[in-house]
C-alpha cells in the first residue's frame, strides 16, 4: 500500500504494463486480493488521495455542469434535477484518520463526477481494474450534484468527536403514527446524488461506495424521480404520485436573506457547520390504492389545494397566499384546518426548504400493493425548531395521514461547501 502512495511506483502502475510478479510485489503479500476484493484500484487511489479527473467528456457544456466548489454545497438550493440516488453509509473503521482520508477522496472524486470526467487515471491500462466503473463515460455531467452529510452517530464515542456535536443535532423523536423500519433509518454519512440522467446519478453513488470500501459500507439506498425536463419543458411545479403539485409553498431560493433565515447555518452554529445546513429525510410510503378510490373533493380537502392548478382552495393562482381565515357563508373555513397545507403552514413563521423525490420500489409481495411514495427531503438550519415542530403537528392531525406511512427516517448535517484545494468536513476533522 505504502509503495503505491509514493510517486514513482504509482507512475509505473499507470504508465507501464506490469508483469504478474511486479504486480504482486507492488501490492504486497495479500495485496492483489485486497486490491481487487476490497475497493479495487479506486480504493487504493482513494486511500492515497490520488483520484484525479481525466479529460472532460467531449459533449460537456457549461449548462450541464453545476460547480462542485463553493461556499455552500450544491444540491440544496439547486433546482431539483430529474433523478436522485440517495445513499446512507455506516463507517466500519475505528480511525478518525480514515474518516478524514475518505472525505478527502470523496471530495476529489465528486469534483470529477460532477464535471463529467472519469475518476482516476487507470482507465486505459489493460492490466488493472479501471479506476472508474465506466458507465458514465462519454455522458454529459447532466447537472450532477453530489451533496454530503454526516449523521448524529458520527459524534458517538468512536472518533472523539462527541464534544463537537451541536446539542440539537440528534435522531428525530418518535412521531405519532410512525412505522419505521430500521432498514430505512440512520447512517453515519450520507450522499445525495442528483442528475438529469439516472445512470449518471447511479454512477456517482456506485463509485463513491467503491472508494469507501474498507472504511464505510452502504446502509440503505433509495432512488427517486420526478417528471423530466423533456416532459415538462416549461418547468412547472412537479406533481407527486398523488397527482398534486408539490413544492409551491417553498421559500424563494433566489432570496439570499430568506435562505440565511431558513436554510444556512451561520455564526450561531459551531464553526464546522457555518455555511452548512441540516437535512431531514423521511421515506414515506403512500397508500396510493386507497387514495385512488377517494373523491376529488376529498383529495383537495386533504391538501387544502386544488389538484389542477395547485392553488389554495378558493383561489385560482397556484402561488396565492394561503388564507386560513377565509370562511364560507356558513362560517366554515374554506381551507380545512386539518388539511396538509394548513397544518404545515401554521402561522407561516416556521419554514423549511423541501427537495423531495417520488420513488417506486417494486411491490409489497405480501399485499400486492405498490411500494411507492415520497422520499421527503428538507433542508433547514435548525431541525428541532423547523422540521420537528411542523412534523409534530402533521403527525397528530394531518388528513394526509390516512394515505401515508413513514417507514424511514434520518437526519444529516450537510457540511459547508468546499473551496478548491480543500476537502469536505475540513473544519470538523482538520
Ligand atoms: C414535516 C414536514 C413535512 C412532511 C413530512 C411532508 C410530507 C408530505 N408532503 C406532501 C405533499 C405536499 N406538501 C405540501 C406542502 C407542505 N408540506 C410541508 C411539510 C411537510 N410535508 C410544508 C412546510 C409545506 C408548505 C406549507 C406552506 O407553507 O404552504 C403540499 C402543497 C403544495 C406545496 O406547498 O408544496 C403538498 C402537495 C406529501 C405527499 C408528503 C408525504 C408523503
Ligand atoms: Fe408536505
Amino acid at each position: 500500500m505504502e509503495e503505491v502512495k509514493n510517486g514513482t511506483k504509482s507512475g509505473q502502475i499507470f504508465d507501464k504494463k506490469l508483469s504478474r510478479r511486479e504486480m504482486l510485489r507492488l501490492t504486497g503479500a495479500s495485496g492483489l486480493g485486497l486490491l481487487l476484493g476490497g475497493g479495487g484500484v479506486s480504493g487504493i487511489l482513494a486511500a492515497s488521495g490520488a483520484v484525479h479527473p481525466a479529460a472532460p467528456a467531449p459533449q460537456a457544456s457549461s449548462e450541464d455542469i453545476i460547480p462542485f466548489y463553493g461556499s455552500h454545497q450544491a444540491g440544496i438550493l439547486t433546482p431539483a434535477q430529474n433523478f436522485l440516488c440517495f445513499a446512507s453509509f455506516d463507517l466500519t473503521t475505528s480511525s478518525i484518520a480514515d474518516v478524514k482520508k475518505l472525505l478527502q477522496s470523496w471530495t476529489t472524486a465528486a469534483a470529477a463526477l460532477t464535471s463529467g470526467t472519469l475518476i482516476g487515471n487507470a482507465n486505459e491500462n489493460p492490466n488493472l481494474p479501471p479506476s472508474d466503473t465506466g458507465e458514465a463515460d462519454g455522458l454529459t455531467p447532466s447537472k450532477c450534484t453530489i451533496t454530503f452529510g454526516v449523521g448524529p452517530s458520527l459524534f458517538d464515542g468512536r472518533y472523539g468527536l462527541a464534544s463537537k456535536r451541536p446539542s440539537t443535532f440528534a435522531d428525530l423523536p418518535a412521531f405519532a403514527g410512525d412505522s419505521l423500519d430500521p432498514q430505512w433509518c440512520g447512517g453515519d454519512l450520507c450522499v445525495q446524488a442528483c442528475a438529469d440522467d439516472l445512470q449518471v446519478a447511479f454512477h456517482a453513488i456506485r463509485n463513491l461506495a467503491r472508494i469507501a470500501r474498507g472504511t464505510a459500507v452502504l446502509r440503505w439506498t433509495q432512488e427517486g424521480f420526478q417528471r423530466t425536463g423533456g416532459a415538462d419543458p416549461k418547468g412547472g411545479t412537479p406533481r407527486n404520485l398523488l397527482g398534486f403539485k408539490d413544492g409551491t409553498g417553498n421559500p424563494d431560493v433566489t432570496d439570499a436573506a430568506e435562505m440565511r433565515e431558513v436554510v444556512w447555518c451561520g455564526s450561531e452554529s459551531p464553526a464546522w457547520m457555518n455555511g452548512g445546513t441540516y437535512m431531514a429525510v423521511r421515506r414515506v410510503r403512500l397508500r396510493i390504492e386507497v387514495w385512488d378510490r377517494s373523491s376529488l373533493s376529498d383529495q383537495e380537502a386533504t391538501f387544502g389545494r386544488h389538484r389542477k392548478s395547485g392553488a389554495p382552495i378558493g383561489a385560482t393562482d397556484e402561488f396565492a397566499k394561503l388564507n386560513l381565515d377565509a370562511a364560507d357563508p356558513a362560517g366554515k373555513p374554506v381551507i380545512p384546518p386539518d388539511s396538509h397545507s394548513a397544518l404545515a403552514h401554521g402561522d407561516g413563521t416556521v419554514k423549511m426548504l423541501r427537495r423531495s423525490y417520488s420513488f417506486s420500489s417494486g411491490m409489497d409481495l405480501t399485499t400486492g400493493q405498490l411500494d411507492a411514495g415520497l422520499l421527503f427531503i428538507s433542508f433547514q438550519k435548525d431541525l428541532v425548531k423547523q422540521f420537528v415542530s411542523i412534523q409534530k403537528r402533521l403527525a397528530k392531525n394531518d388528513r394526509l395521514n390516512e394515505y401515508m406511512v413513514h417507514t424511514g427516517s434520518a437526519v444529516f448535517a450537510c457540511l459547508p461547501g468546499v473551496r478548491e484545494g480543500g476537502y469536505l468536513g475540513e473544519a470538523l476533522l482538520g
